[in-house]
């Protein structure tokens, strides 16, 4: 069974006519973005924007009808996937590179759905090393600030070249360790300069669909 792809089903359920969706990135979100297109070719009528270059190009296969962003105002609905969450919906994102694009696409949806198998549920973030987009000028230097802040942070590399992201930048995986305060990390990392943003998500995440290996699903909510 694909937990991926249960959760991602699931989630799907919570876009109606007439919303303007977000389409999340990484291999969870691809399908949640195969059965909006089933849904779209079926008389589903929405609006999408997508938050890489990847999933614009399935949504375009998918027959999902995208719209710019000066022409709407949000969105009423995400739906993506994580690398890490907790059960206070803080998670680790950027494993796929789309980190920034992600986030600024999660800040503007008045609900962000998070879809994950049961693997990616934990107690403590940390296990997952936290991406950071960094500006490609004197990344070394940045990466030297990132490692006085505890890090252990690695480039990321594609094929023995530097990975660049959809916004031309490159990518830091950060090993801190088990984080115990997410939320203060996210703000040390934003303030270093040549930091574009990080991969710590907070408070933006509003329920989070789980796919479990005996096939059954679990949603965690954000509490009020
Ligand atoms: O943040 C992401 C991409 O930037 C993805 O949502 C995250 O990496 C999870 O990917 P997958 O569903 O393939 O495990």
């Amino acid at each position: 069974m694909n937990l991926k792809q249960l959760a991602a089903e699931k989630a799907v359920e919570y876009v109606k006519d007439g919303m303007h969706v977000g389409l999340g990135t990484g291999s969870t979100a691809y399908w949640a973005i195969l059965k909006i297109g089933e849904r779209v070719r079926e008389g589903l009528s929405i609006q999408a924007v997508a938050t890489s270059k990847a999933s614009e190009k399935l949504a375009k296969e998918q027959g999902i009808p995208l719209i710019p962003f000066d022409r709407i105002q949000g969105l009423d609905l995400t739906i993506d996937g994580a690398d890490e969450l907790d059960r206070g919906l803080h998670l680790i994102k950027g494993g796929g590179g789309a980190l920034l694009r992600e986030k600024i696409v999660a800040f503007h949806s008045k609900e962000l759905i998070i879809i994950a198998d049961e693997s990616k549920l934990v107690d403590k973030l940390g296990t997952f090393p936290l991406p950071v987009e960094l500006v490609p000028f004197a990344y070394e230097w940045t990466m030297a600030s990132l490692e006085r802040l505890g890090a252990k942070p690695m480039l990321r590399t594609d094929d023995e070249s530097i990975y660049v992201t959809d916004n031309g930048n490159y990518i830091a995986d950060c090993r801190f360790g088990e984080i115990d305060n997410p939320n203060e990390l996210h703000q040390r990392l934003l303030h270093l300069p040549g930091v574009v943003d990080n991969g710590l998500f907070i408070g933006l995440a509003t329920r989070a669909v789980i796919g479990h290996s005996d096939g059954s699903m679990s949603v965690v909510e954000r509490e009020a």
